[in-house]
Protein backbone atom coordinates (compact mmCIF):
# COMPACT_ATOMS: atom_id res chain seq x y z
CA UNK A 1 0.00 0.00 0.00
CA UNK A 2 3.01 2.28 0.79
CA UNK A 3 6.99 1.59 0.33
CA UNK A 4 8.97 4.22 1.47
CA UNK A 5 13.22 3.65 0.52
CA UNK A 6 15.97 5.61 1.48
CA UNK A 7 13.80 9.28 1.90
CA UNK A 8 16.05 11.41 2.60
CA UNK A 9 15.83 15.22 3.01
CA UNK A 10 18.81 17.45 3.40
CA UNK A 11 18.03 20.89 5.10
CA UNK A 12 21.42 23.56 4.86
CA UNK A 13 23.84 20.07 4.79
CA UNK A 14 21.85 18.56 7.69
CA UNK A 15 20.11 15.39 6.62
CA UNK A 16 16.47 16.07 8.51
CA UNK A 17 15.05 12.74 7.29
CA UNK A 18 17.89 10.43 6.82
CA UNK A 19 17.68 7.39 4.55
CA UNK A 20 13.98 6.19 6.11
CA UNK A 21 12.42 2.52 5.03
CA UNK A 22 9.45 0.81 5.34
CA UNK A 23 6.41 -0.44 4.46
CA UNK A 24 2.69 0.09 5.24
CA UNK A 25 0.78 -3.32 5.24
CA UNK A 26 -3.17 -2.95 4.71
CA UNK A 27 -5.47 -3.12 7.29
CA UNK A 28 -2.60 -1.61 10.03
CA UNK A 29 -2.73 1.38 12.16
CA UNK A 30 0.99 2.56 12.37
CA UNK A 31 1.82 5.16 14.89
CA UNK A 32 4.80 7.69 13.41
CA UNK A 33 6.45 8.66 16.48
CA UNK A 34 9.09 10.94 17.33
CA UNK A 35 9.73 14.37 19.52
CA UNK A 36 9.70 17.80 17.94
CA UNK A 37 11.88 18.10 14.56
CA UNK A 38 12.24 14.57 14.37
CA UNK A 39 11.41 14.44 11.10
CA UNK A 40 7.82 13.60 10.48
CA UNK A 41 6.07 15.80 8.95
CA UNK A 42 9.06 16.10 6.51
CA UNK A 43 8.29 12.63 5.97
CA UNK A 44 4.90 12.73 5.11
CA UNK A 45 4.94 15.87 2.58
CA UNK A 46 7.94 13.75 0.92
CA UNK A 47 5.19 10.67 0.59
CA UNK A 48 2.88 13.28 -0.88
CA UNK A 49 5.12 15.45 -2.95
CA UNK A 50 4.82 18.29 -1.42
CA UNK A 51 8.55 18.21 -0.15
CA UNK A 52 11.26 16.74 -2.99
CA UNK A 53 13.29 14.31 -0.98
CA UNK A 54 17.05 14.72 -1.77
CA UNK A 55 17.40 11.08 -2.02
CA UNK A 56 15.29 8.09 -1.83
CA UNK A 57 11.06 7.91 -2.54
CA UNK A 58 8.25 6.55 -1.54
CA UNK A 59 5.32 4.80 -3.77
CA UNK A 60 1.63 5.23 -3.07
CA UNK A 61 -0.33 1.85 -4.35
CA UNK A 62 2.81 0.89 -6.45
CA UNK A 63 3.62 4.24 -8.24
CA UNK A 64 4.69 7.75 -7.03
CA UNK A 65 2.29 10.11 -5.58
CA UNK A 66 2.83 12.46 -8.34
CA UNK A 67 1.78 10.25 -10.73
CA UNK A 68 -1.41 9.19 -9.59
CA UNK A 69 -3.94 11.08 -12.22
CA UNK A 70 -6.08 12.33 -9.45
CA UNK A 71 -4.09 11.49 -5.95
CA UNK A 72 -6.45 11.46 -3.36
CA UNK A 73 -8.56 8.82 -5.05
CA UNK A 74 -5.05 6.86 -3.59
CA UNK A 75 -3.95 8.79 -0.35
CA UNK A 76 -6.23 11.11 2.11
CA UNK A 77 -3.60 13.37 3.57
CA UNK A 78 -4.07 15.58 6.60
CA UNK A 79 -0.68 17.28 6.97
CA UNK A 80 -1.73 20.85 7.57
CA UNK A 81 -5.52 22.06 9.25
CA UNK A 82 -4.07 25.80 9.09
CA UNK A 83 -3.70 25.00 4.96
CA UNK A 84 -7.56 26.85 4.41
CA UNK A 85 -8.88 29.63 3.12
CA UNK A 86 -10.53 31.36 6.50
CA UNK A 87 -13.10 33.38 4.17
CA UNK A 88 -14.69 30.10 3.40
CA UNK A 89 -17.26 27.80 4.87
CA UNK A 90 -16.38 24.03 5.91
CA UNK A 91 -18.89 23.10 3.25
CA UNK A 92 -17.76 25.30 0.71
CA UNK A 93 -13.88 24.15 0.88
CA UNK A 94 -15.20 20.57 0.83
CA UNK A 95 -17.79 21.32 -2.03
CA UNK A 96 -14.69 23.07 -4.02
CA UNK A 97 -12.48 19.65 -3.50
CA UNK A 98 -15.87 17.48 -4.73
CA UNK A 99 -16.56 19.66 -7.82
CA UNK A 100 -12.42 19.60 -8.74
CA UNK A 101 -12.36 15.61 -8.72
CA UNK A 102 -15.42 14.56 -9.73
CA UNK A 103 -16.55 12.85 -6.52
CA UNK A 104 -20.33 12.85 -5.99
CA UNK A 105 -21.69 15.62 -4.14
CA UNK A 106 -23.32 13.96 -1.67
CA UNK A 107 -19.80 13.33 -0.49
CA UNK A 108 -19.80 16.15 1.36
CA UNK A 109 -22.14 15.29 4.07
CA UNK A 110 -21.47 12.08 4.35
CA UNK A 111 -17.88 13.16 5.42
CA UNK A 112 -19.10 16.22 7.28
CA UNK A 113 -21.11 13.93 9.27
CA UNK A 114 -17.87 11.35 9.71
CA UNK A 115 -16.34 14.22 11.65
CA UNK A 116 -19.33 15.39 13.18
CA UNK A 117 -19.08 18.81 11.52
CA UNK A 118 -22.65 18.47 10.21
CA UNK A 119 -24.25 21.65 12.81
CA UNK A 120 -20.87 23.78 11.74
CA UNK A 121 -20.47 23.56 8.26
CA UNK A 122 -21.77 26.91 7.54
CA UNK A 123 -19.52 28.69 9.41
CA UNK A 124 -16.63 30.44 7.87
CA UNK A 125 -13.35 28.35 8.74
CA UNK A 126 -11.91 31.73 9.71
CA UNK A 127 -14.17 31.21 13.04
CA UNK A 128 -13.75 27.59 13.48
CA UNK A 129 -11.62 26.32 16.26
CA UNK A 130 -7.90 24.54 16.01
CA UNK A 131 -9.86 21.26 16.61
CA UNK A 132 -12.46 22.40 13.89
CA UNK A 133 -10.38 22.98 11.74
CA UNK A 134 -8.54 19.72 12.23
CA UNK A 135 -12.09 17.91 11.66
CA UNK A 136 -12.44 19.40 8.64
CA UNK A 137 -8.82 19.00 7.13
CA UNK A 138 -10.00 15.52 7.76
CA UNK A 139 -13.26 15.56 6.11
CA UNK A 140 -11.21 16.60 3.23
CA UNK A 141 -8.72 13.92 3.15
CA UNK A 142 -12.08 11.54 3.46
CA UNK A 143 -13.75 12.28 0.88
CA UNK A 144 -12.60 10.13 -1.76
CA UNK A 145 -12.61 7.08 0.56
CA UNK A 146 -8.36 6.41 -0.41
CA UNK A 147 -7.14 3.00 1.16
CA UNK A 148 -4.32 5.41 2.52
CA UNK A 149 -4.52 8.12 5.40
CA UNK A 150 -1.84 9.68 5.91
CA UNK A 151 -2.28 12.14 9.59
CA UNK A 152 0.04 14.59 10.65
CA UNK A 153 -0.43 15.14 14.14
CA UNK A 154 -4.44 14.90 13.65
CA UNK A 155 -5.64 14.97 17.47
CA UNK A 156 -3.93 18.29 18.26
CA UNK A 157 -6.36 20.82 19.14
CA UNK A 158 -9.70 18.24 19.49
CA UNK A 159 -11.48 17.50 22.75
CA UNK A 160 -11.86 14.02 24.44
CA UNK A 161 -14.82 13.32 22.19
CA UNK A 162 -13.29 14.28 19.14
CA UNK A 163 -10.46 12.37 19.91
CA UNK A 164 -12.51 9.22 20.96
CA UNK A 165 -13.83 9.88 17.22
CA UNK A 166 -10.67 9.63 15.32
CA UNK A 167 -9.53 6.63 17.24
CA UNK A 168 -12.40 5.01 16.37
CA UNK A 169 -12.32 6.24 12.81
CA UNK A 170 -8.01 5.07 11.90
CA UNK A 171 -9.68 1.67 13.60
CA UNK A 172 -12.33 1.66 11.31
CA UNK A 173 -10.42 2.51 8.29
CA UNK A 174 -8.18 -0.56 9.04
CA UNK A 175 -10.95 -2.76 9.75
CA UNK A 176 -12.46 -2.20 6.19
CA UNK A 177 -8.71 -3.00 4.77
CA UNK A 178 -7.42 0.37 4.39
CA UNK A 179 -4.25 1.53 6.19
CA UNK A 180 -3.68 4.36 8.54
CA UNK A 181 0.02 6.04 9.32
CA UNK A 182 -1.02 9.05 12.38
CA UNK A 183 2.32 10.55 13.40
CA UNK A 184 2.24 12.41 16.98
CA UNK A 185 4.95 13.03 19.53
CA UNK A 186 2.96 11.43 22.46
CA UNK A 187 3.27 8.05 22.69
CA UNK A 188 -0.17 8.01 24.98
CA UNK A 189 -2.37 9.13 22.16
CA UNK A 190 -1.90 6.68 19.60
CA UNK A 191 -0.67 3.27 21.67
CA UNK A 192 -4.27 2.17 22.20
CA UNK A 193 -4.90 2.83 18.19
CA UNK A 194 -2.20 1.42 16.70
CA UNK A 195 -0.92 -1.93 15.61
CA UNK A 196 2.57 -0.93 14.84
CA UNK A 197 4.99 1.79 15.87
CA UNK A 198 7.82 3.63 14.15
CA UNK A 199 10.47 5.52 15.75
CA UNK A 200 11.56 8.41 14.65
CA UNK A 201 14.42 10.31 16.03
CA UNK A 202 16.96 12.92 14.63
CA UNK A 203 15.50 11.96 11.20
CA UNK A 204 16.15 8.05 11.56
CA UNK A 205 14.01 5.34 12.46
CA UNK A 206 15.40 4.05 15.68
CA UNK A 207 12.30 1.44 16.58
CA UNK A 208 10.33 -0.34 14.33
CA UNK A 209 7.94 -3.05 15.99
CA UNK A 210 4.66 -4.06 16.56
CA UNK A 211 2.81 -2.21 19.69
CA UNK A 212 3.42 -5.66 21.73
CA UNK A 213 7.07 -5.27 21.31
CA UNK A 214 7.01 -2.41 22.93
CA UNK A 215 5.07 -3.83 26.20
CA UNK A 216 6.92 -7.42 25.71
CA UNK A 217 6.59 -8.66 29.38
CA UNK A 218 9.92 -7.28 31.51
CA UNK A 219 10.67 -10.12 33.85
CA UNK A 220 9.93 -8.92 37.06
CA UNK A 221 6.57 -8.29 38.94
CA UNK A 222 5.27 -5.99 42.01
CA UNK A 223 3.97 -8.36 44.85
CA UNK A 224 2.45 -6.95 48.13
CA UNK A 225 2.12 -9.08 51.67
CA UNK A 226 0.47 -8.17 54.52
CA UNK A 227 4.09 -8.43 56.40
CA UNK A 228 6.55 -6.83 53.90
CA UNK A 229 9.27 -6.87 55.85
CA UNK A 230 8.94 -10.44 55.67
CA UNK A 231 8.51 -10.49 52.21
CA UNK A 232 11.74 -8.39 51.85
CA UNK A 233 13.97 -10.37 53.76
CA UNK A 234 12.54 -13.70 52.18
CA UNK A 235 13.31 -12.54 49.04
CA UNK A 236 16.92 -11.04 49.36
CA UNK A 237 17.67 -14.47 51.04
CA UNK A 238 16.63 -15.70 46.97
CA UNK A 239 18.82 -13.10 46.23
CA UNK A 240 16.19 -11.17 44.05
CA UNK A 241 16.52 -8.27 44.21
CA UNK A 242 13.65 -5.44 45.08
CA UNK A 243 12.50 -1.64 45.19
CA UNK A 244 9.97 -0.64 46.88
CA UNK A 245 7.34 1.27 45.17
CA UNK A 246 4.81 4.46 46.21
CA UNK A 247 2.03 2.06 45.35
CA UNK A 248 3.18 -0.06 48.48
CA UNK A 249 4.39 -2.92 46.37
CA UNK A 250 7.65 -4.05 45.94
CA UNK A 251 8.73 -4.54 42.76
CA UNK A 252 10.90 -8.02 42.28
CA UNK A 253 13.73 -8.56 40.34
CA UNK A 254 11.78 -11.89 39.34
CA UNK A 255 9.07 -13.42 37.32
CA UNK A 256 5.69 -13.97 38.35
CA UNK A 257 6.33 -17.81 38.67
CA UNK A 258 9.53 -17.31 40.87
CA UNK A 259 8.25 -14.63 43.53
CA UNK A 260 5.11 -17.19 44.01
CA UNK A 261 7.16 -20.49 44.68
CA UNK A 262 9.55 -18.64 46.79
CA UNK A 263 6.52 -16.58 49.16
CA UNK A 264 4.59 -19.98 48.89
CA UNK A 265 7.30 -22.28 50.00
CA UNK A 266 8.12 -19.26 52.90
CA UNK A 267 4.43 -19.20 53.82
CA UNK A 268 3.96 -15.87 53.29
CA UNK A 269 0.19 -14.80 52.18
CA UNK A 270 0.23 -12.91 49.61
CA UNK A 271 -2.08 -9.71 49.17
CA UNK A 272 -1.35 -8.98 45.18
CA UNK A 273 1.38 -10.07 42.52
CA UNK A 274 1.60 -9.18 38.84
CA UNK A 275 3.72 -8.80 35.95
CA UNK A 276 5.54 -5.29 35.80
CA UNK A 277 3.93 -3.62 32.83
CA UNK A 278 6.32 -1.69 30.58
CA UNK A 279 6.40 1.82 30.97
CA UNK A 280 5.51 2.96 27.17
CA UNK A 281 6.64 6.61 27.94
CA UNK A 282 10.25 5.92 29.62
CA UNK A 283 10.89 3.31 26.88
CA UNK A 284 9.90 5.96 24.24
CA UNK A 285 12.30 8.90 26.00
CA UNK A 286 15.09 6.24 25.70
CA UNK A 287 14.37 5.89 22.56
CA UNK A 288 14.59 9.40 21.91
CA UNK A 289 17.01 10.68 24.64
CA UNK A 290 19.20 13.77 24.48
CA UNK A 291 18.38 14.40 20.96
CA UNK A 292 15.97 17.80 20.74
CA UNK A 293 16.05 19.91 17.90
N1 LIG B 1 11.73 24.12 4.84
C1 LIG B 1 12.64 23.85 5.77
N2 LIG B 1 13.86 24.44 5.72
C2 LIG B 1 14.80 24.15 6.65
N3 LIG B 1 14.62 23.29 7.66
C3 LIG B 1 13.44 22.67 7.76
C4 LIG B 1 12.39 22.92 6.81
N4 LIG B 1 11.32 22.14 7.15
C5 LIG B 1 11.68 21.47 8.25
N5 LIG B 1 12.95 21.78 8.62
C6 LIG B 1 13.69 21.23 9.77
O1 LIG B 1 13.67 19.83 9.65
C7 LIG B 1 13.60 19.23 10.94
C8 LIG B 1 12.45 18.25 10.93
O2 LIG B 1 11.22 18.99 10.89
P1 LIG B 1 9.79 18.29 10.85
O3 LIG B 1 8.77 19.37 10.77
O4 LIG B 1 9.79 17.25 9.80
O5 LIG B 1 9.74 17.58 12.27
P2 LIG B 1 8.51 16.92 13.02
O6 LIG B 1 9.00 15.60 13.53
O7 LIG B 1 7.32 16.92 12.17
O8 LIG B 1 8.34 17.91 14.24
P3 LIG B 1 7.01 18.43 15.01
O9 LIG B 1 6.56 17.31 15.91
O10 LIG B 1 7.54 19.58 15.79
O11 LIG B 1 5.99 18.82 13.98
C9 LIG B 1 13.47 20.35 11.94
O12 LIG B 1 14.73 20.60 12.51
C10 LIG B 1 13.01 21.52 11.11
O13 LIG B 1 13.48 22.73 11.65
Amino acid sequence: MLSVRGLTKVYAGRPVVDQVGFDLQPGTVTAFLGPNGAGKSTTLRMICGLTPPTAGGALVGGRPFTAWPNPCYAVGALLDASATHPGRTGRGQLQMAVNLTGLPARRVDEVLDMVGMTQYANRKIGTYSLGMRQRIALAHALLADPPLLLLDEPINGLDPDGIRAIRALMKMHAARGGSVLVSSHLLSEVDQTADRVLVINAGRIVADGPVAMLTAPTHRCLVRAKDMAKLAEVLSWQEIAVQPQPTGFLLADATVDRVSEVTFAAGIPLLGLREEERNLEEMYFQLTEGVHQ
